[in-house]
């Protein structure tokens, strides 16, 4: 079951599997770890740069505002002593025009009578003057700069004012300058040098949250909800924040007061953007990077097949050990490495002892222990060959005469050692691809193959006189009866052969003993 879900794997498929995941998981890790560090250091680097930035425009716009409120306040003095001066007026407000660059200036009595523009309009001098920040100038009566608001001819304004008081203290009017925020300015100016691509942009907003500056012109007096940001940043917190804006793009944002106005300054740039860069950057390092992972991979391919390879051959020669080569072939594999080895040298061992004792074991299952010769499976087998080639042969079945009674006599192991000897005799007389086989207690059977009966008898007559002329020890002298019959002139059976040679040997001790008998034809 397991083998089915699971096919067999093998070794070198495993080192490549292994080595390749390793190798793809260190790759994916390092880049990861690389993008994920670049990315923390690009934000948090962005951010800091963006910090700086709001926090350097804060700075200037809080001078700008500081150096207009300075002016201001030159001029009042100059004014608070002219009051009546029309054409000192008028040469003040054009100075100071003149010199901020779109700062329209104006001189208002403390009634809220125009007393000098600039630019120049005489069509409005004397005519009183009602808005929002003229009010609160002549409300307040003190170094001011309003609250951003919309003029009559719809422009968004502020407007920076200074009280003018004569020497005894009475309060005179105020000359102020009104800064149109939508259009073309020194507060523009300034804002926009610092501009910079890739999505970052700065804008400015008042206490109200209303944008004052942005560098879309539709934004500007346009409120934000909701952004942490600005919240923060009109409480005269500075810092920086990842934020999402109106749109949704999450922004990475420096903030930073303006003090002067209450305004605040946010610089940001889209993490988008920001990252993109990054993007191209890890694609750029896994381009350098693709030929030496093929090289490494490559490599792994290589090196798995030549740590698989004696294993494999290991593997397939231990399912043919039986067979003749397999030693000299086991000794051929190339083990270069220690386990390798050890294996290589384990089965080299194994080898030897089992084709040992196979061959011990097919010894003893083919051999009668106690004469050495072939038993009676080993016979019919060696017999069956001789069939199958053809090969004419003839049987002499041969039997101990009285032997019971050299058991009785002497015993039975002598009986053994008559056993022993005989085979030792018979042997003798046979030649090279006769085949001796002890075939019951103490009958034997020579196979003598080409012989016909009258070689065979001669045979058998040489083995019984040389049986009957050997002494053996304590027992002295045996004789032994022979039947003589042939494959295939007696029979073409073999059961056939076997009987004819068991009458003839029957005849023979019939007949005496210590004889030779060849069987009738059957
Ligand atoms: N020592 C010994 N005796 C055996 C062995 N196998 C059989 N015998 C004996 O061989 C004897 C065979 O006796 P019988 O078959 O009666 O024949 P015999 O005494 O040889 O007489 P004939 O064959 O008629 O000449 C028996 O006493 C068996 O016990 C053996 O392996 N060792």
């Amino acid at each position: 079951m397991l083998n089915k879900l699971f096919p067999v794997l093998n070794l070198r498929l495993l080192i490549v599997l292994l080595a390749f995941s390793a190798a793809l998981a260190t790759l994916i890790s390092s880049f990861h770890s690389t993008y994920q560090v670049q990315k923390e250091q690009l934000i948090s680097h962005t951010l800091k740069s963006n910090f700086a930035y709001a926090n350097k425009l804060a700075s200037a716009t809080d001078d700008f505002l500081e150096s207009a409120k300075q002016q201001l306040a030159y001029s009042a003095n100059k004014i608070e002593q002219n009051i009546n001066n029309a054409a000192l007026l008028q040469e003040e407000v054009t100075r100071l025009n003149l010199q901020t660059n779109s700062f329209n200036s104006v001189v208002i009595s403390k009634d809220g009578v125009i007393n000098a523009t600039s630019p120049y309009l005489p069509e409005i001098i004397g005519k009183s003057i009602s808005s929002p920040g003229a009010t609160q100038a002549l409300k307040e009566k003190k170094p001011l700069i309003s609250m951003p608001y919309m003029s009559a001819a719809n422009n968004l304004i502020i407007f920076i004012s200074h009280p003018l008081f004569n020497k005894e203290g009475s309060y005179l009017g105020y000359v102020g300058g009104s800064l149109y925020l939508k259009e073309r300015n020194i507060l523009n100016d300034l804002l926009e040098q610092h501009f910079y691509e890739g999505g970052s942009h700065l804008y400015v907003v008042d206490a109200n949250k209303q944008i004052l500056y942005h560098p879309d012109s539709e934004r500007i007096g346009t409120s934000v909800a909701n952004n942490k940001v600005i919240n923060a940043v009109i409480t005269g917190e500075a810092g920086q924040a990842v934020v999402v804006n109106s749109k949704g793009v999450k922004m990475l944002a420096g903030f930073s007061p303006v003090i002067n106005s209450n305004w605040g300054v946010v610089a940001q740039r889209p993490i988008k953007a920001t990252l993109a860069s990054l993007d191209t950057l890890i694609m750029e390092v896994f381009a350098r990077t693709l030929p030496m992972a093929l090289a490494t991979f490559i490599l792994i391919g290589v090196f798995s097949y030549f740590i698989s390879r004696p294993l494999k051959q290991l593997a397939s020669s231990a399912n043919r050990l039986d067979e003749v080569n397999s030693i000299e072939k086991l000794k051929r594999i190339k083990a270069w490495y220690f386990e390798s080895q050890r294996l290589k040298l384990a089965m080299l061992n194994g080898v030897n002892i089992l084709q040992t004792q196979i061959g011990q074991l097919k010894h003893d299952a083919q051999t009668d222990p106690l004469t050495n010769t072939h038993n009676r499976r080993s016979l019919n087998g060696l017999l069956s060959q001789l069939m199958l080639k053809q090969t004419p042969f003839a049987i002499l079945e041969i039997d101990i005469d009285f032997f019971k009674r050299v058991n009785d006599t002497f015993g039975h192991d002598k009986g053994d050692e008559a056993l022993k000897v005989l085979a030792d005799i018979i042997k003798k007389i046979s030649r090279k691809g006769d085949i001796v086989s002890r075939i019951g207690g103490e009958e034997f059977l020579l196979v003598l193959p080409h012989e016909d009966s009258q070689s065979a008898l001669k045979i058998a007559e040489r083995l019984r006189t040389t049986v009957e002329t050997t002494q053996m020890e304590t027992i002295g002298f045996i004789t032994v009866s022979i039947g003589v019959a042939t494959w295939p002139t007696h029979s073409n059976n073999i059961d056939q052969v076997y009987k004819c040679a068991d009458k003839a040997l029957y005849h023979a001790k019939e007949h005496g003993r210590n004889r030779c008998v060849v069987a009738e034809p059957s």
